[in-house]
């Protein structure tokens, strides 16, 4: 059961909420850097996250070097943005802030 894709109007009420996050150019996706004390912040917060993505059955595209996660929110089967990624983004900057 794929969500909707996002609309214009729900683009301009929720992207600009998202702290940090940009437009993937040439792909309809959202991306944010995060950079953590340490190794150990880094993946204590990557393992966190992975938890929450299980359980809303949705995942990142993520890739990890010592402290810093590139993370890739998209929602594959509908081809793009949806609400799912707007939460995941929530949520993982509430994981990474607290
Ligand atoms: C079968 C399973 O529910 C789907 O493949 C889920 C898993 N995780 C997913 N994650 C993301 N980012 N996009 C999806 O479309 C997606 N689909």
């Amino acid at each position: 059961m794929a969500a909707n894709l996002l609309t214009r109007e729900e683009r301009d009420a929720m992207l600009p909420g998202l702290t940090g996050w940009t437009m993937v150019e040439g792909r309809d996706a959202i991306h944010k850097s995060y950079v953590f004390a340490d190794f150990v912040a880094a993946f204590g917060w990557m393992a966190k996250v992975a938890i929450v993505a299980e359980k809303h059955d949705h995942h990142p595209e993520w890739f990890n070097v010592y402290k810093t996660v590139e993370v890739t929110l998209s929602t594959h089967d509908a081809g793009g943005l949806t609400k799912l990624d707007v939460t995941l983004a929530q949520e993982m900057d509430r994981l990474a802030s607290g």
